[in-house]
């Protein structure tokens, strides 16, 4: 297996209920919901994404033929004085596209957790530590279990109360949208976990605090 990797850097988890955790992120080249071009997202399935996936040329990205060198690119970026804390953050595009059990094993071999960040449209494998399933109105949605749910919002077309009963997460999870009427949609997102105490807020925190 090949790896197309557009990215890998260390920064502090951002979102969700591992938020201000240092991690190593490995960005994945791809997705089944967009081709991450700007022409084609007003007729795709996701259209709200606020990342570049396409190509494999940024930080460190590249092709990886195994998933050793792949492991070993990821574990290279972690402070070479812990052992006890190290998080990786398999991510995208849609990480779940190319994450596969020699991955996952290559990296628990170098004493990682594993986090994952999906669209919950690939059954996950089995292995993986944190699975967040983030899941989009008009995707074929399957993996209905895992760590956390990170729902952005307000997206048309979910209900909440259907969500909860329909799914087994250990975290629920209400992240603002970031877009035009994000004033608005943090406003939105406060109010139903407020009324619905199963959610919670997630902030996009490194993009208040102007990490990556
Ligand atoms: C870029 S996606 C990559 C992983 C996977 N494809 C997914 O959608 O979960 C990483 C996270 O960012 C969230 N996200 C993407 N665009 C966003 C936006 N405009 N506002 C808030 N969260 C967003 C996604 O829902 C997901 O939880
Ligand atoms: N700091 C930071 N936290 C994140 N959590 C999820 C991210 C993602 O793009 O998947 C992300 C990201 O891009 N940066
Ligand atoms: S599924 Fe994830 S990576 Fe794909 S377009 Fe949507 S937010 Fe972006
Ligand atoms: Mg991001």
């Amino acid at each position: 297996m090949t790896y197309s990797v557009k990215e890998i850097f260390y920064t502090l988890q951002g979102e969700g209920g591992q938020a201000g955790m240092p991690a190593v992120f490995c960005r994945f080249a791809g997705c089944n919901l967009w081709t991450g071009r700007e022409q084609d997202r007003p007729s795709a399935i996701c259209q709200f994404c606020d990342t570049d996936f396409v190509g494999t040329d940024g930080t460190l990205g590249g092709k990886f033929s195994t998933a050793e060198a792949l492991a070993e690119r990821i574990l290279a970026q972690w402070p070479a004085t812990d052992s006890q804390h190290r998080l990786v953050v398999l991510t995208g595009g849609e990480p779940l596209l190319q994450v596969d059990e020699a991955l996952i094993a290559a990296l628990h071999e170098r004493g990682f957790r594993i986090a994952v960040e999906s669209n919950g449209t690939i059954a996950a494998p089995p292995g993986i530590d944190w699975l967040c399933i983030s899941p989009k109105a008009g995707a074929d949605w399957i993996q209905r279990s895992g760590q956390e749910i990170k729902l952005v919002w307000p997206q048309p077309g979910f209900d909440l109360q259907a969500i909860e009963a329909g799914t087994q997460f250990a975290h629920y999870f209400l992240q603002p949208m970031d877009n035009a009427n994000q004033a608005a949609n943090i406003e939105a997102c406060i109010e139903q976990c407020l009324q619905r105490p199963t959610w919670r807020l997630s902030l996009q925190t490194h993009k208040l605090t102007g990490i990556r």
